[in-house]
């Protein structure tokens, strides 16, 4: 079985060593211009053309979670990979117990009241606040996925209400399920943090717009989590102004890295991480992509293969 790897900026060495490590009996190659010799299988990400092109693969596997940026260069190139060829992303492995720590964290510190301190701080004032009452902090993730079942999932613990959205229903105990467009009113109304982990689809982009917005709750939070482009930036910064948004904490933004003279960077009520939220772990995304393997070799189902029509 031959396998060959690509990805812009990773080491590949640690990741051929590793791959090796689990699946002995594979040839595993760091993939190179020029290099046409057969494959089985390809882990990717960000591939040029010419590495997909033309080969009768079993299986791609893009390596991470949202696969948007391999779809949209799909879209530009369908000659890359035909449709019979699947293609599959990365599940959890490791990145849902990150998004968990970078939620808790973040809702923990405005339901505490940390930002206000922050800034009477700023100030030299000494002035103990009114807490918050957990039953106004109603949580609203959107996407009920993967990585958005596991956030939901560990808040719950702190008792805040808790609410998903999504285009299924969902039956995550302790959260209640919103489903498909004339539901998301419904879902936004009273939701006080909204968390974003929708992937990036033609539906999904700019949903975190005026008119979503609008419908929260006064005083409200984001996070996003997902992708820059799910948020109108002119609208989220007018939510801000206006007083709707009392903060916003920003993991992507449409252009990375922002740049420097993008008002995000200066709004005091913005915080913000460098597309940090959740990274892609070398040994747990290997056993994940190498038990995969295992399984199409033997004609076992295996999950995490991407609708190419849906967009996720
Ligand atoms: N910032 C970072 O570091 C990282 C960001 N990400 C982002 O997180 C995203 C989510 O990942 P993951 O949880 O694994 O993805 P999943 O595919 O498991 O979950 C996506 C969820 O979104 C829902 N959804 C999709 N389209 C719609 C729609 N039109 N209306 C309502 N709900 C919709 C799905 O509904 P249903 O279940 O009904 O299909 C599903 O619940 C990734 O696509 C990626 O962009 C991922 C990793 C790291
Ligand atoms: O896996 C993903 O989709 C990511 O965004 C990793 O940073």
């Amino acid at each position: 079985m031959d396998i060959i790897f690509y990805h812009p900026s990773f080491n590949n060495n640690d990741w051929i060593r590793a791959l090796r490590q689990a699946l002995p009996q594979a040839n595993i190659r760091a993939w190179t211009p020029g290099d046409n010799a057969h494959a089985d299988y390809a882990l990717v990400w960000h591939p040029p053309v010419e590495m997909l092109k033309g080969r009768q693969l079993k299986a791609v596997f893009a390596l991470g979670a949202g696969v948007d940026s391999i779809l949209s260069q799909l879209h530009a190139h369908p000659e890359m990979l035909p449709e019979s060829i699947p293609l599959f992303r990365l599940e959890d492995t490791g990145m849902g117990l990150q998004m968990q720590e970078y939620a808790v964290s973040q809702v923990l510190h405005w339901f505490r009241r940390f930002d206000d301190y922050q800034a009477l701080k700023q100030q030299a004032k000494w002035q103990p606040l009114e807490e918050y009452e957990r039953e106004d902090f109603t949580i609203g993730v959107l996407g009920a996925g993967v990585l958005g079942t596991k956030v939901a999932e560990s808040l719950r613990q702190w008792g805040f209400p808790l609410r998903s959205w999504s285009r299924s229903r969902k039956n995550i105990p302790g959260v209640t399920s919103f489903a498909g467009g004339e539901e998301l009113p419904a879902f936004l109304h009273g939701t006080r943090v909204l968390i974003n982990l929708l992937p990036n689809t033609p539906e999904t982009t700019g949903i975190i717009n005026r008119a979503l917005l609008n419908q929260l709750a006064d005083n409200s939070y984001v996070i996003n989590l997902a992708r820059g482009v799910h948020v109108v930036e002119g609208d989220l910064l007018a939510a801000l102004e206006s007083g709707k948004l009392k903060g916003a904490m920003l993991d992507v933004f449409s252009r990375e890295p922002l740049p420097s003279d993008n008002p995000l960077w200066a709004h005091p009520r913005v915080a913000m991480t460098p597309h940090m939220a959740a990274t892609t772990r070398r040994s747990e995304a290997v056993a994940f992509i190498a038990q995969a393997i295992q399984r199409i070799e033997r004609g076992e189902a295996v999950s995490g293969r991407v609708d190419r029509a849906r967009g996720y």
